[in-house]
């Protein structure tokens, strides 16, 4: 699903207008009746209170006021006075609530401001996509005090003051409880730092003509279910181990034998043929015990005896100068792509000149810490995302840059995940990937698919052992490899 910025959504909405062909009237009408029907589901018997700006997000706002009056709901409606030129939906809308009895207060000074009662239901129709400059005088007034109040807030299509493409930190914006965005979603819902103002997001369709998006171009898009389907290789029954490649984790060492057996683990469910794990001397057994179906390799001995079809390295790996050699020499002599994680990307931020080396189809799969250390401090998620899209035009590899929606970053392109959960942040949970996208690798998937592939599965196991019998708290990474299984079945379901 792609993204589109403020100006597509708005030539989205003159597409549709002229496709359809349907009025501008009648599609803010579609929008209402939208956001109506799901206030009334989740707010029926309550008294509202609507704020509307005078472009199209308050002719939205206006709209639902009067449809909430004509199913009997008590309506307030305001209208803060500010100089700007009043949209000719609005003006519409205003008068067709005028009509139909609904009474719109103007508010102009911080004194007119409504006691907010608790209980009671806001609508945030001041601005929308729209949005292009800071908020001030009076509308920056009711956000502090919707702000400010205990009220339930209901934000229409974006919380006012958010940008859609850009960074909204430092900010004045809405504190909304829900956000009814239409369409699709948008970048500024990826974020993490927004998350707190735009509260449960519910994603409306209103209609828009389809063969927009289609025919869109847009740097960020969502990966869908379909998308991932379309990708799941099938197995075939007359293949051998040798058929799925073999596997080489580079991964353990003292204290953490754990990342290198979680790694492991991942990469035989995820389908690898064979996998053998070079790991320090001291966890050698451990490993053999814990993951028998493993080969293991001791550290020391620095040559490898067979060629891999994938390489993953990182998970509790080490960084010290017998690793550093390593992944050097690793880098000398190979040609073929690697997947770097935890240590191993630590030790890049250290000997950025490996970065030139790296083969292409590499995947990189840093968190943002790791990124920002190996590619330079970011100010924000939208500089850390638009940065990862830069470098993947400049260098051949993908970059998985992971949290709440992972961004996959390839050919100047960044696809955000859309599967995963918060009990995924606890520690192990990034040695799981790894080895699920060396395993994808080993058997012979493009390095953007395994990417899209393994990002998806791997928040999909996490999403399926909570519904089986897991909590946020209680999930463990161990959790996630126990269900690999059924998020392959669930995919191919
Ligand atoms: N397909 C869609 O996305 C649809 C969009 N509709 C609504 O239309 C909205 C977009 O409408 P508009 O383009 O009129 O945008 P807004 O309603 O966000 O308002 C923009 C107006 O406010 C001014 N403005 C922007 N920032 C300001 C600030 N900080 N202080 C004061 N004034 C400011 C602008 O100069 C412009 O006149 C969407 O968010 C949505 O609510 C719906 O009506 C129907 C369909
Ligand atoms: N709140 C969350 N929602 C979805 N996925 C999450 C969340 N927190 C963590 N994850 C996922 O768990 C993994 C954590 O990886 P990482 O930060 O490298 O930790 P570690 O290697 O210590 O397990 C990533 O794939 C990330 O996307
Ligand atoms: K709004």
């Amino acid at each position: 699903m792609k993204l589109p910025d403020a100006q597509q959504l708005k030539a989205w909405d003159a597409y549709t207008i002229q496709q359809e062909p349907v009025s501008s009237t009648d599609l803010m009408e579609r929008a209402a009746m939208a956001c109506t029907g799901w206030l009334l589901t989740h707010f029926n018997n309550r008294e509202f209170m609507i704020f509307c700006g005078k472009g199209n997000n308050g002719g939205d706002g206006l709209a639902i006021a009067r449809l909430l009056l004509q199913h009997g709901c008590a309506v307030k409606i305001f209208l803060p006075q500010t100089a700007n030129p009043v949209s000719a939906d609005h003006a519409v809308n205003l008068l067709r609530l005028r009509e139909a009895g609904g009474n719109a207060v103007e508010i102009s000074t911080r004194e007119e401001l409504p006691h907010i009662t608790q209980g009671i239901i806001v609508i945030d129709a001041l601005y929308g996509s729209g949005m292009n400059r800071p908020l001030e005088g009076i509308v920056a007034d009711i956000v502090n005090h919707l702000n400010n109040s205990e009220a339930v807030v209901v934000s229409i299509d974006l919380p006012s003051g958010m940008l859609v493409h850009e960074s909204s930190v430092g900010r004045l914006m809405v504190k909304a409880a829900y956000t009814l965005s239409f369409q699709v979603y948008k970048l500024c819902f990826m974020a993490a730092a927004n998350a707190a103002f735009f509260g449960r997001l519910v994603v409306l369709d209103i209609g828009l003509h389809p063969l927009f998006l289609h025919q869109l171009d847009t740097v960020y898009s969502m990966t869908t279910k379909e998308k991932t389907v379309s990708l799941l290789k099938d197995r075939d029954a007359f293949s051998h181990k040798g058929t799925h490649g073999h596997a080489l984790l580079i991964a353990g060492n003292k204290g953490k034998a754990g990342a290198a057996i979680l790694a492991a683990r991942a990469c035989l469910r995820t389908g690898a043929g064979l996998l053998t794990v070079d790991a320090a001397e001291t966890i050698i057994d451990i490993l053999q015990t814990a993951v028998p179906e493993a080969m293991t390799k001791d550290r020391r001995e620095k040559a490898f005896s067979n060629r891999f079809s994938a390489i993953g390295a990182g998970p509790g790996m080490g960084t010290g100068k017998e690793e550093t050699d390593l992944l050097t020499g690793l880098l000398n002599d190979t040609d073929q792509p690697l997947i770097l994680d935890a240590d191993a990307l630590t030790i890049l931020s250290v000997h950025k000149q490996l970065l030139e080396q790296l083969p292409p189809g590499t995947i990189l799969t840093p968190h943002p810490k790791e990124f920002d250390r190996v590619f330079g401090a970011c100010s924000h998620e939208f500089d850390r995302w638009n940065r990862a899209v830069a470098l993947s035009v400049r260098y051949p590899f993908v970059i998985v840059l992971k949290g709440h929606h992972t961004l996959i970053a390839w050919q100047g392109k960044g696809m955000f995940n859309n599967t995963g959960n918060a009990g995924m942040a606890k520690g192990g949970s990034g040695d799981v990937l790894t080895g699920m996208l060396t395993a994808l690798l080993a058997q012979g998937y493009t390095a953007h698919d395994a990417a899209i592939l393994g990002v998806w599965l791997h928040g999909l196991a996490g999403d399926l052992a909570l519904m089986q019998q897991q909590s946020l708290e209680s999930l463990l990474p161990s959790d996630l490899i126990d269900s690999i299984g059924a998020a392959f079945n669930s995919l191919r379901g």
